[in-house]
């Protein structure tokens, strides 16, 4: 075996070597393991006999090229995909390798050769192609991550424009209650900029008597991750006192896990207001503001009850004032208006704040007493009510006095139940009636 022989077999590149008339002189083991074709069966023969008709003509033509002109080519795999029939060794046939071939004149004995190194590029395109898909995939992804870079901006200019002329008060906030945003509107209804109570807890700008129980709501709300909702006063730093509906629910990060709240305030003083002076209409007399009628008979219920549970005594006292109309009829009404008002007052001012006063009907008023059975001491409060109402009472261009008779009835020494005492109350009071009109004919004293 020759050196050059040696020398050809020891690299990992294909090597031919053509004599001046284009006949393989040189054809290392490399190109005998990939085209089939030992080096004795190749040598002598052209490309074209060794390969066949599978050889592409570019090779031939710039063999021909480097013999005659000593011009020097690269069959790249760009250019020409497969110009030598050559196979992986041990490869499918239909598996053709792909490869670059350089076509150098070279000089042997003082004739011009052409040597051809051939080398297998196939995993090199292989990287290529994937390097190129990986490229354009990273292009896609690029543009989509854009496209979602301008709409997240969008969004967020459509967040920041609709918060802003959002109607009610929005807030984000942590798990403390710290708030991480605010609107414009939460800055007016609390009276605070946000730089003033950004990362504090709202919940510390309430009424100290209010901070421990909505503190606890809110707390129940992130550990049992459900709405928080409370209605809260609040006294905004320019004196003014409102009401403000607050209202959050869990936000959950990509893990699921709450990263905090997104809410509303909401400015709910004037419904507040309105709902307690309904309900204040709905309990009370208007022109005296004692509790009605109705709502007196349902705290005369639930007083019974109560007495029946702890066998305690009740008291009902019925009072209807004597000759009233005849204010109305000499004063005129609106006096009358002042009569009612005055006694009124002056009832409600003899008794204690538990007991309850009401204003029954035209010019009769009923009192509730708790845990008052015992003669003497209903008598003392008779007595006292019935001093209070005939102080006179002045009307501005006079005074005029009134006086009253007052029947009462105990549970459970007259009835069980609010009908049948309410019923006692009433007999008793016409009875105190007759007799003060028998005592004082039918005059009421003015003044
Ligand atoms: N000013 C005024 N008068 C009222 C009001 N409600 C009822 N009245 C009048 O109260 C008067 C009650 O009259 P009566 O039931 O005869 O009572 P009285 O004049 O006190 O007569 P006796 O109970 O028998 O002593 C009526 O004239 C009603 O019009 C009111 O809200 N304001």
């Amino acid at each position: 075996m020759s050196c050059g022989s040696l020398l050809g077999d020891s690299v990992d590149i294909g090597l031919i070597l053509l004599d001046s008339s284009g006949n393989i002189r040189l054809w290392n083991r490399w190109i005998e393991q990939r085209a089939e074709l030992t080096a004795a069966q190749a040598s002598g023969l052209t490309l074209a006999r060794a390969f066949g008709d599978h050889i592409d003509p570019r090779v031939v033509l710039v063999v021909r090229e480097a013999l005659d002109f000593g011009w020097s080519a690269r069959l790249s795999h760009a250019l020409h995909p497969m110009p030598l029939p050559l196979f992986p060794p041990g490869g499918e046939r239909n598996e053709r390798m792909k490869q670059s071939i350089d076509v150098t004149p070279v000089d042997a004995d003082g004739t011009r050769c052409c040597l051809l190194q051939i080398r297998d590029v196939t995993e090199t395109v292989r990287r290529e192609a994937l390097l190129k898909q990986q490229a354009r995939q990273l292009r896609n992804d690029l543009q989509s991550l854009s496209r979602a870079q301008v709409e997240l901006q969008r969004s967020e200019m459509r967040f920041r424009e609709l918060a802003r002329q959002a109607p009610a008060g929005l807030f984000e906030a942590d798990s403390q209650a710290c708030c991480t945003f605010l609107n414009e509107r939460c800055e007016q209804i609390l009276g605070h900029s946000r730089d003033c109570i950004a990362r504090m807890p709202w919940v510390d700008l309430l009424p100290i008597d209010d901070q421990a129980r909505v503190r606890s709501s809110w707390r129940l709300a992130v550990e049992s991750a459900t709405r928080f909702a409370e209605e809260v006063r609040y006294a905004r730093p320019d004196g003014k006192y409102l009401w403000m509906r607050v209202e959050a629910g869990p936000l959950r990060d990509e893990n699921e896990r709450i990263s905090g709240f997104i809410g509303t305030m909401v400015d709910v003083t004037e419904f507040h207001e309105r709902a307690s002076r309904n309900e204040f209409r709905a309990n009370h007399d208007g022109l005296t503001s004692l509790l009605n009628r109705d709502r007196f008979e349902r705290h005369l219920r639930a007083a019974l009850s109560g007495a029946r549970e702890v066998k305690d005594r009740v008291a009902l006292l019925f009072i209807d004032l004597d000759h009233f109309k005849q204010i109305n009829d000499t004063h005129g009404h609106q006096a009358g208006d002042i009569v009612l008002k005055a006694i009124a007052a002056r009832v409600r001012r003899v008794l204690r704040s538990e007991d309850m006063v009401a204003r029954y009907g035209g010019d009769e008023f009923a009192v509730l007493l708790n845990g008052m059975g015992d003669e003497p001491a209903l008598r003392a409060i008779v007595i006292k009510i019935t001093h209070a109402v005939a102080l006179p009472i002045n009307l501005g261009h006079c005074h005029v006095r009134i006086g009253c008779s007052i029947g009462m009835a105990v549970y459970p020494d007259n009835g069980d139940d609010p009908a049948s005492l309410l019923t006692h109350a009433d007999k008793a009071m016409y009875a105190a009636k007759r007799r003060r009109c028998e005592m004082t004919g039918t005059s009421t004293t003015l003044a």
